[in-house]
């Protein structure tokens, strides 16, 4: 069997001694490449999940390895994209996309001309010299997402990136999110509230819920990806929801 590349052992999370745990018990294998949600109720851990992968926040026992080595500090080969896009405005979207990069090293007309093809990708082209005010939300998040894998991460932690946006330029984005992911192959760790985005994108996912925190229930989508939004009319998406929904409200 093929060892996993992220393993979260045990984990428990409590923020304050005296206080009731927030996470208890929280054990998850998770293989090189594969696409996870995170769905659960506001508050029931999520984002402190992708923290303490990330290496942000440290568990209060348990313990969490990347490629067999235990999470000790904030994690290198890992890129985090948040539920604000969070671009400085006065830099244009190309300049927003090579910052994390400038910043590790000197950037190549290489990185330049990747960065470009990415923009590309998501259709932005034209708005490489635009600056953030000046881009729709939709936008916005693309650029977001190019950044994040434009250094090609081997993890992708993002925590709820839609969130904000129209059903519309949601369902785009997603597409366009599948394609890169499918030329990238980052393993990602993705928390959302929607279930059928969570269909949509995931190898597995896994309802986060009670008090304190932990694994509900666990469904493997039974399609590979990328994927057509058709599956989405299949009878396995309406059992997952019925099943999800059900247990939301126990
Ligand atoms: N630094 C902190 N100090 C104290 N409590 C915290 C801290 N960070 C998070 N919490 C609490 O831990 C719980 C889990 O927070 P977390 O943000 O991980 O949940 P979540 O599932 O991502 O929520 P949401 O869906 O609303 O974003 C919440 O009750 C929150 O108030």
């Amino acid at each position: 069997m093929q060892a996993p590349y992220i393993q979260l052992k045990e984990i428990r999370l409590t923020f304050d001694k005296d206080q009731k745990d927030t996470i208890r018990r929280f054990s998850l294998n998770i293989k090189e490449g594969e696409f996870i949600s995170i769905v659960g109720k506001s508050g029931c851990g999520k984002t402190s999940l992708l923290q303490m992968v990330a290496g942000m926040k440290k568990p209060t026992s348990g313990l969490i390895t990347i490629g067999g080595h235990e999470v000790k500090e904030p994690v290198d080969e890992l890129s985090y994209v948040f539920q604000k896009p969070i671009l400085l405005e006065w830099k244009t979207i190309l300049e927003n996309v090579l910052l994390p990069l400038q910043l590790k090293r000197k950037l190549t007309e290489r990185d330049t001309n990747k960065a470009k093809e990415m923009l590309d990708r998501v259709g932005l082209t034209d708005a490489i010299h635009k600056f953030p005010y000046e881009c729709s939300g939709g936008m916005q998040s693309r650029v977001a997402i190019v950044r994040a894998l434009l250094d090609k991460p081997q993890i992708l932690l993002m925590d709820e990136p839609f969130s904000a946006l129209d059903s519309f330029t949601r369902d785009q984005l997603h597409v366009q999110l599948n394609e890169l992911i499918d030329t990238y192959k980052p393993t990602v760790l993705f928390v959302t509230h929607d279930l059928q985005e969570a269909f949509f994108l995931s190898d597995r996912i896994i309802l986060l819920g009670g008090e304190p925190g932990r694994i509900l229930q666990e469904y493997q989508v039974p399609f590979t990806r990328p994927r057509q939004k058709s599956i989405l009319f299949d009878q396995s998406f309406y059992n997952f929801q019925q099943d999800m929904n059900e247990r939301l409200q126990s």
